[in-house]
């Protein structure tokens, strides 16, 4: 009995002190005194301001004061470091982009939820994958599809007219941006379509898609415990595992995630049967054949043996594509379309652009689209001000130093002029505060002022050599790990606001009012809505 206590107390112990060295040797410091706020919570620090769906934001723009580099206090002591300097995101993003990884957990959950797709590979994988998926998503491409995203918001201006046909009828916008984006990633990019604009169609992998982001919200907590379960045997051992968690979130996300799998399967069969009966057959299947994966499968027949992407790969790809594009896509048409009811003179302007172009042609060609000056404007001014995605983080992978375009200023008075960073050291890319830097843009950054990108933009936006791949943003990130969808993201997002607008006027309900919750993808809610219910309410009106 004794000998049996004394092993369970030394098991004890042991456990212990891994679990104490695990942690200590995942708290990393500052290597210099960097400004930011005080720690709010011993365990927590600044994490629980910093991912308050609530006030989040206003704890974003808290931080910004501090400088465009500050410090965050993370779990147990640990240190973060929170960027928005020009010159430092260059070196983060682009530069040295192969030392600031993705997080190990964030690479683990999406192999997880999706296998190996872009969002699951890193080093030298995820460079092989890009080239061959890079000219699958070139301006060439996109001239193509604009037809097809043409067709699918026809659709969705088609269904929305049943709804707004009595006088000053409201509808939940949030939904049909939703419902629209996830049509033009079906069939844009993998020539399938989830019938989302017949409400009465019961389409399980539709539902399954819409479900997947909020459920792995619900599941955060759990989620810290992947990279153990990782470890755990071969892949059927930890599906039998997951089977036993008594949890029944973590079955609905294994439901979701199988139908998934399952339903890329089928559609990667048909598309592949397609392609070796000839043209044909592939004109047969929605979207023509030109969709992202028939393309892809055509390129990777001429691939060479080394760049040939496996099938599996291609699966991750597609559900990869879908993760990516849809609440990103209807984040950003769903502010649009908020800050149009905001500005009613702008969404005027903007009416009278696009139907005088629409006006000769009832339907434009993509270079006619994109040389609209004033819808080109509206986009780039909410996506600059509202990125859907606000932050990201990024962890170095060894001892580095950063450099700084602006020196901050440290508690002591001392000016910094560049960052030491330590192997492990978590770096936060502040996307919303280098969009609104004044450094960058000037006294009236944070203004929306779409005109800003009609008139020449002043000289600091060219002097700060900001690395963003869109319009001097980074809104679509930078370097090897940029959105590869953003033409067209850009393409779809000013057809739909372009459509939109030449039939419906939308406006602010009379007795809600609407916020933005902060998150990994900014989502419109009202406010005291239960459960933070993402819902965006506006009127609707025939023009
Ligand atoms: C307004 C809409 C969109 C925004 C704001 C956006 C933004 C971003 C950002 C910030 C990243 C970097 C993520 C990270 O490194 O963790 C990213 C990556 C990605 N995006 Fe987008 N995106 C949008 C639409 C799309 C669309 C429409 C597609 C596809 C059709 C797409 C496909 C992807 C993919 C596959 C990646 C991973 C790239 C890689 O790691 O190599 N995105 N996006």
């Amino acid at each position: 009995m004794v000998e049996l206590s004394l092993f369970f107390n030394s098991l004890l112990v042991l456990a212990v002190w891994y679990l104490w060295r695990s942690l200590r040797s995942a708290i990393i410091k500052c290597r210099v005194n960097l400004p930011g706020p005080p720690r709010a919570a011993w365990f927590a620090g600044n994490l629980k301001q910093f991912h308050d769906s609530n006030h989040g934001m206003e704890f974003l723009e808290q931080l910004a004061s501090y400088g465009s580099a500050v410090k965050i206090h993370g779990i147990c002591g640990d240190e973060q470091i929170h960027i928005s300097d020009p010159r430092a995101l260059h070196h983060i993003l682009v530069k040295d982009q192969d030392i600031f990884e993705k997080s190990n957990m964030f690479i683990k959950i999406n192999r997880l939820l999706f296998g190996y797709g872009l969002l699951a590979t890193l080093g030298a994988h995820h460079k092989r994958q890009r080239k061959m998926l890079n000219p699958v998503f070139s301006a060439k491409h996109m001239r193509s599809l604009t037809p097809l995203v043409f067709n699918i918001t026809k659709e969705l201006c088609d269904a929305l007219a049943k709804k707004a046909s009595g006088a000053d009828a409201t509808v939940n916008m949030l939904d049909w941006m939703s419902r629209v984006s996830l049509e033009l990633v079906g069939q844009a990019g993998m020539g399938y379509s989830f019938e989302v604009f017949d409400e009465q169609a019961q389409n399980e992998y539709a539902y399954c898609v819409r479900e997947l982001v909020p459920t792995i919200f619900t599941l955060q907590t759990y989620l810290q415990f992947l990279p153990l379960l990782m470890k755990l045997g071969p892949p059927a051992f930890r599906r039998f595992l997951v089977q036993l968690v008594p949890s029944r979130r973590i079955q609905i996300l294994k439901e979701i995630t199988d139908t998934i799998d399952r339903t890329s399967t089928r559609i990667l069969n048909s598309k592949k049967r397609a392609l070796e009966q000839g043209d044909e057959a592939l004109l047969k299947q929605v979207g023509e054949g030109k969709d992202i994966i028939s393309v892809l499968l055509r390129a990777n027949r001429q691939a060479s043996e080394t760049d040939t992407l496996p099938e599996t790969e291609l699966l991750a790809h597609m559900s990869t594509l879908i993760f990516a594009a849809h609440d990103t896509t209807s984040s950003a048409l769903s502010r649009i379309l908020h800050v149009l009811c905001l500005r009613p003179e702008a969404q005027q302007k903007l009416r009278d652009e696009v139907t005088l172009a629409m006006a000769s042609q009832d339907e434009l060609l993509y270079d006619d689209i994109m040389a609209l000056p004033y819808l080109d404007a509206v986009c780039r001014e909410t996506l600059r001000l509202y990125p859907p995605i606000p932050f990201l983080p990024r962890t170095a992978n060894r001892d580095t130093v950063v450099p700084l375009m602006t020196p901050v200023k440290g508690p002591d008075g001392e000016m910094i002029n560049e960052i030491p960073i330590a192997a492990n050291q978590g770096v936060i890319v502040g996307i919303v505060a280098i969009n609104k830097n004044r450094d960058v843009w000037g006294p009236d950054a944070d203004e929306w002022r779409p005109e800003r990108w009609i008139e020449p933009l002043p000289s600091s936006v060219y002097d700060a050599h900001v690395p963003g791949v869109y319009s001097h943003t980074l809104t679509f990130l930078a370097g090897g790990r940029a959105c590869i969808g953003f033409k067209i993201s850009e393409l779809e997002m000013k057809i739909v606001i372009a459509l939109l607008l030449e039939r419906f006027r939308f406006s602010l309900p009379d007795d809600e009012e609407i916020i933005w919750r902060l998150g990994t993808i900014q989502t419109p809610s009202t406010r005291g809505r239960a459960g933070e219910m993402p819902f965006l309410p506006l009127k609707v009106s025939m023009v």
